[in-house]
């Protein structure tokens, strides 16, 4: 048996597609047609068969624990005799770049509006902390987007302890897949959701991962739930490649693009490029920073070929 197999028998339940499928019996949501044509425009390659099978289950798992959550401020307000401050249920997603995390968190965003009793929920990814590019040129991390020292973590971590506190209104700075960068002056307004999902490679990451200082707060002390995507770095790494492909047909063409110098590239030139990115940036990052932050999540969710979820692993 291997470490990881050990470890992940301790520590979590196992679920292969089709047991964890059988957990959404009793779901009392029923998606209509129009409901699915909008999870359809989320990612048009996501199957139909993977909503009900992965994320219906998971909807109903995680409506049940923010309903937990809520009970549990229910008592502590009772006893306190106060009226209870509107904090969100927070949800992290973590995972490699191009694993699909946004993907799984949309999808997730729109099942769970659903539910009456959290109907607002608000996504956001940690992109947008990132430092700003030429920030980031300025401090030599150009080879180093996406690792932990690229992020101004103190800001991330004002964002999420001002939302978990229940400020009326909080900012999240955006970011652009197209520029490469933060978008300068554009800021997502969160507003006391039910729920805040918030995704990104580095939600799982303590001090202790990187140079970062260890007395600090993480990410992870506010949220209630965490989930990884997870899947082979080979599958990662042709997702990738076909991603970059993809955005060289499609956003590398604008002006604006970071990468609009690769839009008249040969597939072969433009993969070769794209491999190379991962092999020297991505994989890297993955190994050293992101995998090993696997196991503190609440559920993993791992994916096999077309992105299909193959097994699910549920702490215990
Ligand atoms: N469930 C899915 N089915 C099919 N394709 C998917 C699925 N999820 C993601 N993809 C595809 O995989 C690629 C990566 O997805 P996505 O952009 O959601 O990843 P990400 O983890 O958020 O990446 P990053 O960290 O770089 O922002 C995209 O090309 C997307 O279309
Ligand atoms: C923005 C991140 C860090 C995460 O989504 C990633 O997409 C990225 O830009 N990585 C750096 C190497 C690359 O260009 O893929």
């Amino acid at each position: 048996m291997t470490q990881n197999n050990q470890i992940h028998n301790a520590l979590y339940l196992p679920f292969e597609r089709q047991q964890w499928a059988k957990l959404r019996e009793s779901v009392p949501l029923t998606l209509s047609e129009h409901d699915l044509a909008d999870l359809r425009g989320i990612n048009e390659s996501v199957s139909l068969s993977e909503v009900t099978d992965i994320y219906l289950p998971l909807s109903r798992l995680l409506n049940l624990n923010v309903g937990a959550k809520q009970q549990r401020g229910l008592a502590l307000n009772k006893f306190l005799g106060r009226v209870p401050p509107k904090k969100p249920y927070v949800i992290s997603i973590a995972g490699s770049v191009a694993v699909g995390k946004s993907t799984t968190a949309r999808i997730l965003q729109a099942l769970l509006t659903h539910w009456p009793e959290h109907p607002k929920v608000d996504l956001i990814t940690t992109d947008g902390f990132l430092h700003p590019l030429a920030e980031l040129k300025r401090r030599g991390l150009m080879q180093r987007k996406g690792f932990p020292e690229s992020y101004d973590m103190k800001a991330l971590m004002e964002f999420i302890s001002a939302v978990k506190a229940g400020e009326p209104a909080v900012s999240a700075p955006l970011y652009s897949h197209v520029t490469y960068d933060r978008i300068p002056d554009q800021y997502q307004w969160i507003r006391q959701p039910d729920i805040l999902i918030i995704e990104g490679l580095n939600v799982l990451q303590t001090g202790k991962d990187s140079a970062v200082d260890t007395r600090r707060p993480f990410v992870s002390d506010f949220v209630d739930f965490s989930i990884y995507v997870d899947a082979d770095e080979k599958l990662l790494k042709t997702w990738y490649i076909e991603r970059f492909l993809k955005f060289r047909k499609g956003a590398f063409s604008e002006q604006s693009s970071y990468f609009h110098h690769y839009s008249h590239l040969s597939d072969e030139d433009a993969t070769g490029i794209a491999s190379k990115i991962w092999d020297t940036i991505n994989g890297p990052n993955l190994t050293l920073n992101i995998q090993p932050t696997r196991e503190r999540a609440h559920l993993i969710l791992q994916k096999g070929k077309s992105h299909l979820m193959d097994k699910v692993l549920l702490r215990k």
